[in-house]
């Protein structure tokens, strides 16, 4: 990979009022540089036809690099820009971290005001548009692939948490931020994002810092930011790709709306099993699967200190340890917590098996005003002050 040391900046020149450019050293290494002129080529000027997506963060675009690869150009929006030099640091840090399970950055561009930043392109979507979506996918999720997928993302959040240093918390463990490659490997997105973020953005600092449903309820009510929060997260997860479908559908039955609260049910019925996604028409391993739900209950636990360690999780998941069923704990519900005063919608997106996702609004230090308001979009997002951690 191309080795950068310097930037060029444009200022202006007292004397002669005449914009110059100089070079200031920024000590990025191992970043590719791209300039605005190549990512505008790549994506026939960010065309419309090319865009794959819109987040939190901005649109995100297809594009074929100057070398041939594809990427995903993930333009961030103007109102979480932020100074080269922070913006710099923090690609450093998600550039230096590298593994089989984590997408891929392949550089960034910080021309003007332009912060831009390329990934490598994933063939197969994320898992929130595929698994959980809305039935367009031709792919088959049996048994052996939603083992791998799982064991996979445990790998990527288990190295993030235990080989990174300093160790990375990625804040917004969910579907829609595990994306999956030609061979439906999945690749944990969107990690160390939230510091690209300025601290005063909390509009767009907290959207990275949780989704409803996903979401631990010591961070969401106290905004105590552990390794923890992303177990829960992926607890939730893990019971999401088990059973094929997402955490919240208001369009069930009532006790069937919520899917932890429903695993908890059927485990305390020693009835796991009939969460296992039926689209599998049987063609799976009971044993493996109640094991996999169980590993979900563990983690999602609502005291933190009870929830494993990713290491230990992928232990669970690969047979390597075994499960102390007695250790199991009832869940961590956020609606347990607060008098959350939810609002369905009318207007959800009726071909998405995801049929619920709120809004919330409320601030840490004022829970008895919180307020959930439903969305119309699948992800939730949650606004509110938590105290804003940005070590990583
Ligand atoms: N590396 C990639 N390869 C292929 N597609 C990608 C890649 N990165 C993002 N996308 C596509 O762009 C969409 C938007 O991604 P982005 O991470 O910005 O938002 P999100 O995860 O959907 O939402 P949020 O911002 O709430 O996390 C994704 O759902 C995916 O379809």
């Amino acid at each position: 990979m191309t080795c950068f040391s310097f930037l060029f900046r444009r200022r202006l020149d007292s004397s002669t009022n005449q914009p110059f450019e100089v070079e200031e050293e920024f000590g990025i290494h191992n970043v590719k540089l791209y300039t605005y002129k190549e990512l505008r080529s790549a994506t026939e000027d960010f065309s419309l036809a090319n865009k794959i997506g819109e987040g939190g963060f901005g649109s995100v675009y297809k594009g074929q690099l100057k070398n041939g690869n594809l990427a995903a150009i993930k333009v961030l929006s103007a109102e979480s820009r932020q100074g080269v030099k922070e913006f710099v640091t923090e690609i450093k840090v998600i550039s230096e971290v590298e593994h089989e399970n984590l997408v891929k950055l392949y550089g960034c561009c910080v021309e003007d005001n332009h912060r831009i930043l390329v990934y490598n392109y994933l063939e197969n979507n994320s898992l929130s548009q595929t698994l959980l979506g809305s039935g367009h996918s031709n792919i088959q999720f049996n048994w052996k692939t939603r083992s791998k997928i799982c064991i996979g993302i445990a790998r990527g959040l288990a190295f993030l948490h235990e080989e990174v240093k300093p160790y990375i918390v990625h804040r917004d463990i969910k579907a829609s931020n595990i994306l999956l490659d030609k061979d439906l490997t999945p690749k944990i997105s969107d990690f160390g994002l939230a510091k690209l973020i300025p601290a005063n953005m909390t509009h767009v600092s907290t959207r990275v810092a949780g989704t409803i449903g996903y979401l631990a309820p010591e961070y969401a009510i106290r905004g105590q930011l552990t390794r923890k929060a992303d177990i829960y997260g992926f607890g939730v997860l893990l019971i999401e790709i088990v059973s094929g479908r997402c955490n919240t559908n208001t369009q069930l039955p009532v006790g069937e709306q919520y899917l932890l609260e429903q695993t908890w049910d059927l485990y305390e019925r020693r009835a796991l099993v009939g969460l296992v996604d039926i689209s599998l028409n049987g063609d799976f391993d009971p044993e493996e699967a109640c094991r996999f739900l169980k590993i979900g209950l563990l983690c999602t636990q609502d005291t933190p200190k009870l929830r494993p360690s990713m290491s230990s999780v992928v232990k669970m998941l690969t047979g390597q340890k075994v499960i102390d069923e007695k250790k199991i704990t009832k869940p961590g519900l956020i609606s347990d917590f607060m008098d959350l005063k939810v609002r369905s919608s009318e207007k959800t997106k009726s071909e998405s098996k995801c049929t619920s996702s709120y809004n919330a609004t409320f601030s840490s230090d004022n829970l008895d005003n919180s307020t959930l308001s439903s969305g119309t979009s699948t992800s939730a997002t949650m606004t509110f002050n938590p105290p804003y951690d940005r070590s990583v």
